[in-house]
Formats: structure tokens, C-alpha cells, sequence
């Protein structure tokens, strides 16, 4: 009899537990973007089931890839979401792709728990999370409590069931930010397109206007690439826009945003910069390039670059557009007073090698 009242009492337990599973699958399942993905499922866990450490560990390759840039730069995530090895989490939950549970030698395993967790965690369940039948990632709770995630005491089929429903939310959130990034991406270089750039500026050029506040544009043109192109070939002249591209994005990183704007044309915007501030970066830009060639097969492929920036305070211009043109026809000034200087250097290259 106590056998059937036990069993009855199990099955309540199990239907409680399926609801609270729908309730975080409802919360999680319709979720565009992966920021809000993370934020949300590790909250909903936190409680629903009064779990006081949740956080993921998540792969930072292929499928994976393009969520690190966002995921890096949301601060409220701090301790929500790690960037992890594949092997360190095989390492931890073993080659099965089932939920592990552990209350002994956590420490050997600090790889995949937040740095703060490290010395206050007693136990923790690990479970996989996976995409196409690959491991991409961990789901984990953890409690101060050594008896919570007690592997002698516990089954793991509950916990099993919730990380296949979360790695299923997470194929959609992936595929969703994946076809989103692939529209407002330059495939080459990974830079903003200039759908985005026009989107960016017409917003930030209205707030600046309103505001008072100085917005600056700078247009930066590689020098004679057509011909390091048909010289040295397309597959290098691919190269020489991507360590472009890879330098503007260092340079501009934290104080605006980097777009490329067609074929070797890049721009980047600093809203709050004034012009003085973003010619400074230009300069940098155009220094670091001078100075480091391209190393491309057996040849060190100089680059130089020319710019031209406009801002709203300096310039007064009426809308974005007349910014830009402003910042274009600058670009264009420059070029054509350097064409006689500076880019003799990559002349003399690529004579050299013709
Ligand atoms: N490799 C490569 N070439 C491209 C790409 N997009 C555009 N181009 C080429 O870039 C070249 C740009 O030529 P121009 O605008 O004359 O530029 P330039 O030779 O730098 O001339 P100046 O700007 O006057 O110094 C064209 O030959 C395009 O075919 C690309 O994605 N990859």
C-alpha cells in the first residue's frame, strides 16, 4: 500500500516538475536573440526551482561562433555564461551526453564554473546541451548544499529531459541570431554592412542634433588596391580588406562602430567623438597599416590607406547623408593629394613583383 502511495506521490512530483519544464520552455522557446536567451533561462531555473547558481558553458566555435560578440559584451551576463573548450566540458561530463552529478573534486573542474562560484559550490549538476548530436554546450546548477546534486541519491532522467528541451531552444535562438547576422554582415570581413551604417547614423545623427552632442564620420579607402588585385590576385586582395577590416575594428572598439561601406571603402562612426578625436584614430589606423605590411604567401604586401572624416558639430550638415558626403568628398581630397606621395611605396611593390 505504502508502495502505491509512494508511487502516486512520485507521479504529482513528476507533473509539478513537467509544468514547471513548460513554463521554462514557454518563457524561452520564442526568444529572437541569444542575450535575452541566456538571461532568461538561467532566471526561470533560478526559480522555478529555488536553484541559487545557473549558468551555461557554451562552445565559441561553429554553430556557436557568432554569438561571443554579443554574449561577451552584456554585462548583466557576467557569471551566466562561460566561453568553454569542448574538451574541458567532455572532460567533465564524460563522453555519455547525460546529465553528471557531483559533490566531490568539483575544484579539478574550474574550467567551467564562474571564478566566484568556485569556492562556495557544494554540488552541482552538469548537464549537455547539443546541437546536431554534437556537444556545444553545458547546462549547470549548482548549491551550496553538498545532499542537492548528490550522485549516490539521485536520478538524472528529469534533468536529462530539461537539457534536450533547452538545446532545442537553443538550435532556434542559434539559427534566428545566425540569419540575422548573415543580413547585416559583410560575409568577407565580418564588419556592419552599410544597410546597418545607414540605419546606425540616421538614429544617432537625430539624437546628436537634439542633444548638442558631436558625431563623427570617417570614410577610409585602401590606396590602389585594383592593382594590388591584379597584380598579386583577387584571394589577396580578399586579405588586404580583412586585416583592414580587423585593424578599424581594433582601433574603433568601445568608442563606435566599424561598417564596410563597398568594395575597399570602410567607415566608422564615433558618436560623443568630435572630429579632431576621430581623425586621431584614423591616423592610428593609417600609421599601424603603413608600418605592418600584409605578409601574403612569400611577400609583404604594403598597404596604405586615405580618409576623410565629417562631424555634426563642425560641419553643421542636415541630415546623416550630407554628413557622409561631407566626409566622402574630404576622403576624395586627400587621395588626390597624396596619389603623387605616399602610395608610391605600393607602387614600387608591385613593379617590383609584375
Ligand atoms: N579582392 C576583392 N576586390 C574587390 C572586392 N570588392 C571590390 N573589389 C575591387 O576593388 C577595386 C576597387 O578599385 P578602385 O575603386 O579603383 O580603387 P583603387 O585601385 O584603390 O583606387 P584608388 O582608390 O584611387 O587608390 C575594383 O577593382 C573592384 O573590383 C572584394 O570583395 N574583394
Amino acid at each position: 500500500m505504502q508502495n502505491i502511495n509512494e508511487l502516486i506521490e512520485n507521479v504529482r512530483h513528476n507533473e509539478q516538475i513537467a509544468l514547471k519544464f513548460f513554463d521554462i520552455e514557454r518563457c524561452i522557446l520564442s526568444i529572437g536573440r541569444c542575450d535575452q536567451f541566456v538571461s532568461t533561462l538561467t532566471k526561470e531555473v533560478q526559480k522555478q526551482f529555488n536553484v541559487p547558481f545557473v549558468w551555461v558553458n557554451l562552445i565559441s566555435e561553429p554553430p556557436l561562433a557568432h554569438l561571443v560578440e554579443t554574449l561577451e559584451k552584456t554585462i548583466g551576463l557576467r557569471d551566466r555564461v562561460l566561453f568553454t573548450r569542448r574538451g574541458a566540458m567532455i572532460d567533465a561530463i564524460g563522453a555519455g551526453n547525460k546529465t553528471v552529478l557531483m559533490n566531490q573534486d568539483i575544484g579539478q573542474y574550474w574550467e567551467i564554473i564562474p571564478q566566484s562560484y568556485r569556492s562556495i559550490i557544494g554540488s552541482v549538476a552538469i548537464s549537455p546541451l547539443t546541437m546536431d548530436g554534437e556537444l556545444v554546450g553545458l547546462f549547470c546548477q549548482a548549491d551550496q548544499d553538498v545532499g542537492r546534486y548528490d550522485p549516490t541519491a539521485k536520478d538524472t532522467f528529469l534533468l536529462d529531459q530539461l537539457s534536450i528541451k533547452i538545446s532545442i531552444c537553443l538550435s532556434n535562438v542559434t539559427a534566428r541570431e545566425k540569419l540575422e547576422y548573415l543580413a547585416t554582415r559583410d560575409p568577407l570581413t565580418g564588419l556592419l554592412n552599410r544597410r546597418q551604417l545607414e540605419l546606425m547614423l540616421e538614429r544617432e545623427f537625430t539624437r546628436c542634433k537634439s542633444q548638442n552632442r558631436d558625431l563623427t564620420a570617417v570614410f577610409v579607402d585602401c590606396d590602389a588596391f585594383k592593382s594590388i588585385n591584379d597584380t598579386l590576385g583577387h584571394n589577396c586582395g580578399d586579405e588586404v580588406l580583412e586585416y583592414i577590416a580587423k585593424r578599424l575594428l581594433k582601433h574603433v572598439y568601445k568608442q563606435g562602430l566599424a561598417f564596410r561601406f563597398a568594395g575597399d571603402e570602410f567607415v566608422f562612426v564615433m558618436p560623443g567623438k568630435s572630429y579632431e578625436q576621430a581623425m586621431e584614430v584614423a591616423d592610428s589606423i593609417h600609421d599601424y597599416l603603413h608600418a605592418n605590411p600584409l605578409r601574403y604567401k612569400s611577400n609583404l604586401v604594403p598597404i596604405t590607406v586615405s580618409y576623410g572624416g565629417a562631424s555634426v558639430l563642425s560641419d553643421s550638415p542636415t541630415s546623416y547623408k550630407h554628413l557622409l558626403k561631407i566626409a566622402d568628398e574630404r576622403l576624395y581630397n586627400y587621395k588626390n593629394n597624396r596619389k603623387r606621395s605616399v602610395p608610391t611605396k605600393v607602387f614600387k611593390f608591385l613593379n617590383k613583383i609584375r
